[in-house]
Protein backbone atom coordinates (compact mmCIF):
# COMPACT_ATOMS: atom_id res chain seq x y z
CA UNK A 1 0.00 0.00 0.00
CA UNK A 2 2.90 2.33 0.35
CA UNK A 3 3.02 3.45 -3.47
CA UNK A 4 -0.71 3.98 -3.05
CA UNK A 5 -0.58 6.25 -0.13
CA UNK A 6 2.39 8.09 -1.74
CA UNK A 7 0.62 8.63 -4.85
CA UNK A 8 -2.74 9.72 -2.94
CA UNK A 9 -1.12 12.06 -1.01
CA UNK A 10 0.56 13.91 -3.85
CA UNK A 11 -2.82 14.07 -5.58
CA UNK A 12 -4.43 15.96 -2.86
CA UNK A 13 -1.40 17.95 -2.18
CA UNK A 14 -1.63 19.36 -5.56
CA UNK A 15 -6.16 18.95 -5.74
CA UNK A 16 -5.89 21.32 -2.31
CA UNK A 17 -3.14 23.54 -3.75
CA UNK A 18 -5.32 24.31 -6.65
CA UNK A 19 -8.31 25.05 -4.31
CA UNK A 20 -6.27 27.50 -2.41
CA UNK A 21 -5.34 29.42 -5.28
CA UNK A 22 -9.18 29.93 -6.60
CA UNK A 23 -10.54 30.95 -2.95
CA UNK A 24 -8.34 33.67 -3.85
CA UNK A 25 -9.41 34.64 -6.80
CA UNK A 26 -13.24 32.96 -6.86
CA UNK A 27 -15.32 35.33 -9.29
CA UNK A 28 -19.10 35.78 -9.95
CA UNK A 29 -20.12 32.83 -12.54
CA UNK A 30 -17.46 30.66 -11.26
CA UNK A 31 -19.85 28.97 -8.54
CA UNK A 32 -22.42 26.77 -10.78
CA UNK A 33 -25.96 25.18 -8.93
CA UNK A 34 -26.45 21.56 -9.42
CA UNK A 35 -29.54 20.21 -10.42
CA UNK A 36 -29.91 19.02 -7.25
CA UNK A 37 -29.33 22.88 -5.96
CA UNK A 38 -26.14 21.66 -4.60
CA UNK A 39 -23.15 24.24 -5.75
CA UNK A 40 -20.19 23.40 -7.45
CA UNK A 41 -17.55 25.51 -8.71
CA UNK A 42 -14.05 25.54 -11.20
CA UNK A 43 -12.58 24.37 -7.94
CA UNK A 44 -14.56 21.39 -7.48
CA UNK A 45 -13.79 20.43 -11.01
CA UNK A 46 -10.35 21.14 -11.42
CA UNK A 47 -9.53 19.15 -8.24
CA UNK A 48 -11.63 16.44 -9.87
CA UNK A 49 -9.30 16.28 -13.05
CA UNK A 50 -6.14 16.31 -11.46
CA UNK A 51 -6.65 13.70 -8.95
CA UNK A 52 -8.16 11.70 -11.57
CA UNK A 53 -5.16 12.41 -13.92
CA UNK A 54 -2.47 11.64 -11.54
CA UNK A 55 -4.34 8.24 -10.24
CA UNK A 56 -4.78 6.85 -13.71
CA UNK A 57 -1.45 7.62 -14.73
CA UNK A 58 0.23 5.53 -11.76
CA UNK A 59 -2.71 2.73 -11.59
CA UNK A 60 -4.21 2.63 -14.96
CA UNK A 61 -6.55 -0.64 -14.34
CA UNK A 62 -7.81 0.81 -11.19
CA UNK A 63 -12.02 2.56 -11.39
CA UNK A 64 -12.79 6.16 -9.95
CA UNK A 65 -15.87 6.63 -8.12
CA UNK A 66 -15.89 11.06 -8.32
CA UNK A 67 -18.82 12.93 -7.44
CA UNK A 68 -18.42 15.32 -10.29
CA UNK A 69 -18.71 14.74 -14.51
CA UNK A 70 -18.26 17.17 -17.16
CA UNK A 71 -21.58 18.01 -18.34
CA UNK A 72 -21.09 21.63 -18.01
CA UNK A 73 -18.02 22.11 -19.20
CA UNK A 74 -18.93 20.68 -22.61
CA UNK A 75 -20.08 22.19 -26.17
CA UNK A 76 -19.90 26.00 -26.85
CA UNK A 77 -22.07 26.67 -23.86
CA UNK A 78 -19.19 25.10 -21.81
CA UNK A 79 -16.62 26.66 -23.13
CA UNK A 80 -15.33 29.55 -20.95
CA UNK A 81 -15.51 27.98 -17.73
CA UNK A 82 -13.56 24.70 -19.82
CA UNK A 83 -11.08 27.16 -20.46
CA UNK A 84 -10.94 28.46 -16.78
CA UNK A 85 -11.30 24.65 -15.57
CA UNK A 86 -8.15 23.49 -18.04
CA UNK A 87 -5.75 26.42 -17.55
CA UNK A 88 -6.08 25.64 -13.29
CA UNK A 89 -5.66 22.37 -13.74
CA UNK A 90 -2.45 22.64 -15.68
CA UNK A 91 -1.18 25.18 -13.19
CA UNK A 92 -0.48 21.89 -10.60
CA UNK A 93 -0.50 19.39 -12.91
CA UNK A 94 3.61 18.19 -14.56
CA UNK A 95 2.24 17.07 -17.74
CA UNK A 96 -0.79 19.76 -19.15
CA UNK A 97 -3.94 18.68 -20.56
CA UNK A 98 -5.71 19.81 -23.25
CA UNK A 99 -9.87 20.08 -23.34
CA UNK A 100 -10.21 16.44 -24.54
CA UNK A 101 -8.36 14.79 -21.79
CA UNK A 102 -9.71 17.21 -19.13
CA UNK A 103 -12.86 16.03 -19.81
CA UNK A 104 -11.77 12.67 -20.34
CA UNK A 105 -10.19 12.95 -16.89
CA UNK A 106 -12.87 13.87 -14.76
CA UNK A 107 -15.16 11.61 -16.36
CA UNK A 108 -13.15 9.00 -14.99
CA UNK A 109 -15.07 9.21 -12.28
CA UNK A 110 -17.90 7.69 -13.43
CA UNK A 111 -18.06 4.43 -12.00
CA UNK A 112 -20.93 2.89 -10.25
CA UNK A 113 -18.96 1.55 -7.83
CA UNK A 114 -19.46 -2.15 -6.56
CA UNK A 115 -18.19 -5.32 -4.61
CA UNK A 116 -15.39 -6.29 -5.99
CA UNK A 117 -11.86 -5.02 -7.05
CA UNK A 118 -10.00 -2.13 -6.45
CA UNK A 119 -12.14 1.48 -6.92
CA UNK A 120 -10.63 4.80 -5.81
CA UNK A 121 -13.70 7.50 -4.08
CA UNK A 122 -13.33 10.76 -4.92
CA UNK A 123 -14.85 14.43 -3.69
CA UNK A 124 -12.79 16.59 -5.14
CA UNK A 125 -14.39 19.02 -2.49
CA UNK A 126 -16.26 18.35 0.13
CA UNK A 127 -18.05 20.55 2.14
CA UNK A 128 -18.38 23.02 -1.49
CA UNK A 129 -20.62 25.64 0.51
CA UNK A 130 -18.14 26.08 3.39
CA UNK A 131 -15.39 26.53 0.63
CA UNK A 132 -17.50 29.61 -0.79
CA UNK A 133 -17.97 30.69 2.36
CA UNK A 134 -13.68 30.59 3.31
CA UNK A 135 -14.52 28.35 5.75
CA UNK A 136 -13.92 24.55 6.20
CA UNK A 137 -13.93 22.17 3.28
CA UNK A 138 -11.69 19.09 2.57
CA UNK A 139 -10.59 17.32 -0.59
CA UNK A 140 -11.56 13.49 0.34
CA UNK A 141 -9.51 10.04 -1.50
CA UNK A 142 -9.78 6.50 -0.87
CA UNK A 143 -9.03 3.25 -1.83
CA UNK A 144 -11.52 0.66 -1.31
CA UNK A 145 -10.65 -2.55 -2.27
CA UNK A 146 -13.52 -6.10 -2.41
CA UNK A 147 -15.39 -3.53 -0.66
CA UNK A 148 -13.59 -2.26 2.39
CA UNK A 149 -11.31 1.33 2.71
CA UNK A 150 -8.36 0.37 3.08
CA UNK A 151 -6.63 3.87 2.43
CA UNK A 152 -8.19 7.28 3.25
CA UNK A 153 -6.00 10.84 2.32
CA UNK A 154 -8.25 14.47 3.31
CA UNK A 155 -6.62 17.78 2.23
CA UNK A 156 -8.33 20.16 4.29
CA UNK A 157 -6.45 23.74 3.37
CA UNK A 158 -8.15 25.82 6.09
CA UNK A 159 -7.92 23.44 9.21
CA UNK A 160 -6.11 25.18 11.76
CA UNK A 161 -2.91 22.88 12.66
CA UNK A 162 -3.65 23.06 16.53
CA UNK A 163 -7.16 23.46 17.04
CA UNK A 164 -5.97 25.46 20.19
CA UNK A 165 -5.03 28.02 18.40
CA UNK A 166 -7.22 28.75 15.02
CA UNK A 167 -5.62 31.27 14.20
CA UNK A 168 -2.24 29.71 14.11
CA UNK A 169 -1.00 28.01 11.19
CA UNK A 170 -4.00 26.31 8.53
CA UNK A 171 -3.38 23.46 6.20
CA UNK A 172 -3.21 19.56 6.87
CA UNK A 173 -3.31 16.28 5.25
CA UNK A 174 -4.60 13.65 7.31
CA UNK A 175 -4.13 9.69 5.78
CA UNK A 176 -4.72 6.34 7.10
CA UNK A 177 -3.92 3.14 5.56
CA UNK A 178 -5.83 0.04 7.33
CA UNK A 179 -3.74 -1.50 10.30
CA UNK A 180 -1.28 1.43 10.41
CA UNK A 181 -3.00 3.89 12.17
CA UNK A 182 -3.98 7.68 11.18
CA UNK A 183 -1.38 10.57 10.56
CA UNK A 184 -1.48 14.05 9.97
CA UNK A 185 0.99 16.38 8.92
CA UNK A 186 0.92 19.99 8.03
CA UNK A 187 1.10 21.48 4.11
CA UNK A 188 4.67 22.58 4.55
CA UNK A 189 6.37 19.60 6.03
CA UNK A 190 6.39 15.68 4.80
CA UNK A 191 6.48 15.33 8.83
CA UNK A 192 4.08 12.72 9.88
CA UNK A 193 2.63 12.49 13.16
CA UNK A 194 0.33 9.79 14.31
CA UNK A 195 -3.18 11.10 15.78
CA UNK A 196 -5.37 9.37 18.20
CA UNK A 197 -9.38 9.81 19.36
CA UNK A 198 -9.78 11.02 23.23
CA UNK A 199 -9.76 8.58 25.48
CA UNK A 200 -13.52 8.94 27.11
CA UNK A 201 -15.64 6.82 29.20
CA UNK A 202 -18.05 8.84 30.17
CA UNK A 203 -20.67 10.42 27.10
CA UNK A 204 -21.31 13.88 29.30
CA UNK A 205 -17.75 14.88 28.92
CA UNK A 206 -18.02 14.88 25.27
CA UNK A 207 -17.88 17.38 22.69
CA UNK A 208 -20.05 17.30 19.55
CA UNK A 209 -19.95 17.81 16.31
CA UNK A 210 -22.07 18.66 13.24
CA UNK A 211 -23.10 20.22 9.93
CA UNK A 212 -23.36 23.89 10.04
CA UNK A 213 -26.02 22.82 7.86
CA UNK A 214 -29.37 21.80 9.66
CA UNK A 215 -30.92 20.33 6.46
CA UNK A 216 -27.60 17.83 6.27
CA UNK A 217 -28.48 17.17 10.17
CA UNK A 218 -30.83 18.07 12.23
CA UNK A 219 -29.38 20.47 15.37
CA UNK A 220 -33.12 20.09 17.25
CA UNK A 221 -32.05 15.95 16.87
CA UNK A 222 -29.10 16.48 18.32
CA UNK A 223 -29.76 19.12 21.31
CA UNK A 224 -31.79 16.34 22.56
CA UNK A 225 -29.66 13.64 22.41
CA UNK A 226 -27.04 16.03 23.83
CA UNK A 227 -29.36 16.22 26.41
CA UNK A 228 -30.06 12.99 27.59
CA UNK A 229 -26.53 11.83 27.13
CA UNK A 230 -25.48 14.60 29.53
CA UNK A 231 -23.31 16.76 27.16
CA UNK A 232 -23.05 20.22 28.44
CA UNK A 233 -20.46 21.68 25.81
CA UNK A 234 -21.70 23.74 22.76
CA UNK A 235 -21.71 21.95 20.08
CA UNK A 236 -19.13 22.59 17.40
CA UNK A 237 -20.55 23.14 13.88
CA UNK A 238 -18.27 22.74 10.65
CA UNK A 239 -18.48 21.74 7.48
CA UNK A 240 -17.16 18.73 5.28
CA UNK A 241 -15.64 15.52 6.26
CA UNK A 242 -13.55 17.95 8.26
CA UNK A 243 -15.15 16.56 11.24
CA UNK A 244 -13.97 13.41 10.99
CA UNK A 245 -10.64 14.92 11.59
CA UNK A 246 -11.51 16.77 14.63
CA UNK A 247 -12.73 13.80 16.27
CA UNK A 248 -9.58 11.56 15.31
CA UNK A 249 -7.22 13.82 16.67
CA UNK A 250 -9.69 14.19 19.98
CA UNK A 251 -10.48 18.34 19.38
CA UNK A 252 -14.02 16.61 19.55
CA UNK A 253 -15.40 13.22 20.66
CA UNK A 254 -18.99 12.90 18.74
CA UNK A 255 -19.75 13.06 15.40
CA UNK A 256 -23.57 12.74 14.63
CA UNK A 257 -25.30 12.95 11.05
CA UNK A 258 -28.52 12.54 11.37
CA UNK A 259 -29.34 12.82 7.49
CA UNK A 260 -32.59 13.99 7.23
CA UNK A 261 -35.58 12.53 5.06
CA UNK A 262 -34.69 9.84 2.62
CA UNK A 263 -31.47 11.16 1.65
CA UNK A 264 -28.40 8.44 0.89
CA UNK A 265 -25.30 9.24 1.87
CA UNK A 266 -22.37 9.06 -0.96
CA UNK A 267 -19.69 6.68 -0.92
CA UNK A 268 -17.09 9.61 -1.17
CA UNK A 269 -18.23 11.93 1.69
CA UNK A 270 -17.05 8.48 4.17
CA UNK A 271 -14.70 6.58 3.05
CA UNK A 272 -11.52 8.18 4.29
CA UNK A 273 -13.19 9.35 7.45
CA UNK A 274 -14.51 6.49 8.47
CA UNK A 275 -11.08 4.71 8.01
CA UNK A 276 -9.24 8.00 9.72
CA UNK A 277 -11.82 7.55 12.96
CA UNK A 278 -11.28 3.61 12.86
CA UNK A 279 -7.41 3.94 13.00
CA UNK A 280 -7.69 6.35 15.58
CA UNK A 281 -9.64 4.63 17.80
CA UNK A 282 -12.99 5.35 17.34
CA UNK A 283 -16.46 3.59 16.02
CA UNK A 284 -18.32 4.74 12.83
CA UNK A 285 -21.59 3.33 12.39
CA UNK A 286 -24.58 4.37 11.18
CA UNK A 287 -27.87 5.58 13.35
CA UNK A 288 -28.85 1.65 14.13
CA UNK A 289 -25.04 0.79 14.83
CA UNK A 290 -24.37 -1.23 11.46
CA UNK A 291 -21.44 -0.79 10.07
CA UNK A 292 -21.42 1.75 6.87
CA UNK A 293 -21.36 -0.81 3.59
CA UNK A 294 -19.23 0.35 0.73
CA UNK A 295 -19.76 -2.12 -1.65
CA UNK A 296 -23.06 -1.95 -2.78
CA UNK A 297 -21.94 1.54 -5.52
CA UNK A 298 -21.80 5.00 -5.24
CA UNK A 299 -24.30 5.35 -2.31
CA UNK A 300 -24.62 4.04 1.06
CA UNK A 301 -27.77 2.34 0.35
CA UNK A 302 -27.83 0.06 3.15
CA UNK A 303 -27.57 2.94 5.52
CA UNK A 304 -28.75 6.05 7.47
CA UNK A 305 -27.20 8.54 9.01
CA UNK A 306 -23.20 8.24 10.86
CA UNK A 307 -22.96 7.82 14.83
CA UNK A 308 -19.26 8.27 15.36
CA UNK A 309 -17.97 7.75 19.15
CA UNK A 310 -14.65 5.99 21.25
CA UNK A 311 -16.04 2.34 22.07
CA UNK A 312 -16.45 3.21 25.08
CA UNK A 313 -19.58 5.20 24.78
CA UNK A 314 -20.71 4.75 21.32
CA UNK A 315 -23.39 2.10 22.76
CA UNK A 316 -24.61 5.00 25.04
CA UNK A 317 -24.79 7.12 22.01
CA UNK A 318 -26.59 5.01 19.90
CA UNK A 319 -29.34 4.36 22.79
CA UNK A 320 -29.38 8.31 23.10
CA UNK A 321 -30.45 8.09 19.41
CA UNK A 322 -33.17 5.69 19.37
CA UNK A 323 -34.33 7.18 21.89
CA UNK A 324 -34.92 10.20 20.08
CA UNK A 325 -37.70 10.46 17.47
CA UNK A 326 -35.90 12.22 14.74
CA UNK A 327 -37.25 14.64 12.45
CA UNK A 328 -37.55 14.28 8.82
N1 LIG B 1 -29.90 16.61 2.28
C1 LIG B 1 -28.67 16.26 2.60
N2 LIG B 1 -28.43 15.52 3.70
C2 LIG B 1 -27.19 15.17 4.04
N3 LIG B 1 -26.09 15.53 3.36
C3 LIG B 1 -26.25 16.27 2.26
C4 LIG B 1 -27.54 16.67 1.82
N4 LIG B 1 -27.41 17.39 0.69
C5 LIG B 1 -26.08 17.43 0.42
N5 LIG B 1 -25.39 16.76 1.36
C6 LIG B 1 -23.94 16.51 1.42
O1 LIG B 1 -23.40 16.87 2.64
C7 LIG B 1 -22.01 17.14 2.47
C8 LIG B 1 -21.61 18.32 3.29
O2 LIG B 1 -21.91 17.96 4.59
P1 LIG B 1 -21.79 18.97 5.77
O3 LIG B 1 -23.04 19.78 5.78
O4 LIG B 1 -21.66 18.09 6.95
O5 LIG B 1 -20.60 19.79 5.49
C9 LIG B 1 -21.79 17.35 1.02
O6 LIG B 1 -21.05 16.28 0.53
C10 LIG B 1 -23.18 17.37 0.45
O7 LIG B 1 -23.26 16.74 -0.76
P2 LIG B 1 -22.79 17.46 -2.09
O8 LIG B 1 -21.29 17.25 -2.14
O9 LIG B 1 -23.47 16.76 -3.17
O10 LIG B 1 -23.09 18.93 -1.97
MG1 LIG C 1 -19.23 15.82 -0.29
MG1 LIG D 1 -18.06 17.64 -3.28
MG1 LIG E 1 -21.11 18.69 -4.04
Amino acid sequence: MSSERAVAINAVLKASQLCQQVFRHLIDGETITKSDRTPVTVADLGAQAVVNEILHNSFPDDVIIGEEDSKILRGEDGKQLREKVLSLANTVLDTPLDDEKLLEAIDRGSHPGGTQGRMWTLDPIDGTEGFIRGDQFAVCLALIIDGHVQLGVMGCPNFPVDHKTPEGEKGCLFVAVKGQGSFQRKFTSAEETQIRMTDISSPSDASFCESVVASHSSHEDSAKIAALLGVTKPAIRMDSQCKYCSVARGDADIYLRLTRGDYLENIWDHASGSLLIQEAGGIVSDIYSKPLDFSLGRKLDNNKGVIVAHPKIHSQVIDAVQKVSLNK
